[in-house]
C-alpha cells in the first residue's frame, strides 16, 4: 500500500483522533527487538501536550528505537502508540503530519546553502508551495540563522549544523518536536544556544517537545518531565524534583530502618521505579539541583542529583551495561561529525 492508499484509506474510515482529551505521545506496552536483543520492552508513556518531555538514559537503553517507533520510521510490532490520537501503526500519515523530527545522524546536506536545505525539507514535507518561502524564512529566524542562511552548510559550526537541522524539523510547524540528542558533540555554548532556540519556538507555538539526551544537567534544567530508561525499559517518571525527593525520601527511609539497604544502588530497581511514578504537573519544577546542601553525598539528607537517582533506580548494572560497541561508535560518530 502506498502513502497516498494510506492516507485515503484513514480519511475514510472517519477515525477521527481523540477530541476530548489526547495525549501528544501515548505509549502502552509498547516493545520492539532487534533479533534476540529486547531494545525496548515493554514502556508505557505519556507525554502531555505542551510540555518539554525528556527521554534519558545510557548508551544503548532503547531511547532511539522508542523514539523511531513513535515517528512511525519503525513499526509497532507490540503494544500501542499514539500521536495525538492518531494509531502509529494504522495512521502513519496522519501521525507524520504532526511531527518534526531530528534524528541523531546527521541529516542536512553540506553541498547545500543553510536555505537550500530548509527549503527541501519544505518540499518533503508538503508544506503549500504558496507558503514555502515565507515558512523557510520563519523558520531559518526562528534558528537564528537568517545572516547565514545563503552560506553552504559545511562552512557552519556544528552548533550551527544543528539549528539547521532544528529548521528543517520546524519548517512543517509540527504540533510535536522530537529530537533525539540534539546537542551530543556541541560545546556548552552552542548546547545552550540550540535548547534556547527550542524554547523560543515552543513558547510561541505551545508545540509539544520529546527529546533524547544523555546530559542529565540539561535534562534538569529544560525539561518538563522525564523517563528514565534503561535495558528498554523505563525505570522512573516524574519531574526532576519529584525524581529527587523521591530518592531521597528513600535514603531517609532505608537510614530510619536498620534492615533497609545503605547503599542507594543496592536498592531493587522495580521497587525505586515504582514510587517515581507521581503525578507531575507541566513546567512545575524549579532547579532545586543546584539548592545547598550541608550534607554529605549520598547520605539522607543531602540533594540528590539526577545522576545520582539514575544509578539508583537502574541499579549496579549502569556502568558494565551501558552500551555496547555498536552504540558508541554510533554516538562517537554522530560527536565527531558535529564537532
Ligand atoms: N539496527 C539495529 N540492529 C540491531 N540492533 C540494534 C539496532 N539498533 C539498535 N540496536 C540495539 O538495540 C538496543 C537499543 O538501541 P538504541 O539505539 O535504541 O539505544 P539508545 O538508548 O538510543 O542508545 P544511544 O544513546 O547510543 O543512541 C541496543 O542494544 C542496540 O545495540
Amino acid at each position: 500500500m502506498t502513502c497516498d492508499d494510506e492516507e485515503r484509506q484513514e480519511r475514510a474510515s472517519g477515525r477521527a483522533p481523540d477530541e476530548t482529551a489526547p495525549d501528544a505521545v501515548t505509549c502502552r506496552a509498547l516493545r520492539y527487538a532487534f533479533g534476540e536483543t529486547r531494545a525496548v520492552d515493554g514502556v508505557d508513556l505519556s507525554v502531555r501536550p505542551g510540555e518539554v518531555f525528556g527521554l534519558l538514559g545510557p548508551n544503548g537503553a532503547g531511547k532511539t528505537t522508542a523514539i523511531r517507533c513513535i515517528t512511525t520510521l519503525l513499526p509497532v510490532p507490540s503494544g500501542m502508540v499514539r500521536v495525538f490520537g492518531h494509531d502509529a501503526a494504522k495512521e502513519r500519515m496522519a501521525v507524520r503530519r504532526l511531527l518534526g523530527y531530528v534524528p541523531q545522524q546527521l541529516s542536512a546536506d553540506a553541498g547545500l546553502t543553510g536555505r537550500e536545505n530548509v527549503a527541501l525539507f519544505a518540499r518533503v514535507f508538503d508544506v503549500p508551495r504558496r507558503e514555502r518561502a515565507a515558512r523557510v524564512t520563519q523558520a531559518l529566524e526562528a534558528v537564528g540563522l537568517t545572516e547565514a542562511a545563503g552560506r553552504l552548510a559545511k562552512t557552519y559550526s556544528g552548533g550551527m549544523i544543528r539549528r539547521l537541522e532544528l529548521a528543517q524539523a520546524l519548517v512543517s510547524a509540527p504540533r510535536l518536536l522530537m529530537l533525539d540528542e540534539p546537542t551530543i558533540g556541541l560545546d556548552p555554548i552552542a548546547r545552550t544556544s540550540v535548547w534556547e532556540h527550542i524554547n523560543a519556538v515552543r513558547a510561541a507555538t505551545g508545540m509539544t517537545v520529546l527529546v533524547t539526551t544523555h546530559y542529565m544537567d540539561e535534562a534538569d534544567q529544560y525539561c518538563d518531565r522525564l523517563a528514565l530508561m534503561h535495558r528498554g525499559r523505563i525505570r522512573a517518571l516524574g519531574t526532576p524534583d519529584e525524581l529527587r525527593s523521591a530518592l531521597r525520601a528513600r535514603r531517609r527511609a532505608a537510614a530510619a530502618s536498620p534492615t533497609a539497604p545503605t547503599s542507594p544502588s543496592a536498592a531493587p530497581a522495580p521497587a525505586a521505579a515504582a514510587s517515581c511514578h507521581s503525578s507531575p504537573s507541566p513546567s512545575s519544577h524549579s532547579s532545586s539541583s543546584s539548592s545547598p546542601s550541608s550534607a554529605p553525598s549520598g547520605s539522607s539528607d543531602a540533594v540528590p542529583t539526577l545522576e545520582d537517582v539514575f544509578r539508583d533506580v537502574a541499579g549496579s548494572g549502569l556502568d558494565e551495561q551501558s552500551g555496547d560497541f555498536r552504540d558508541v561508535r554510533s554516538t562517537r560518530r554522530t560527536a565527531h561529525r558535529v564537532g
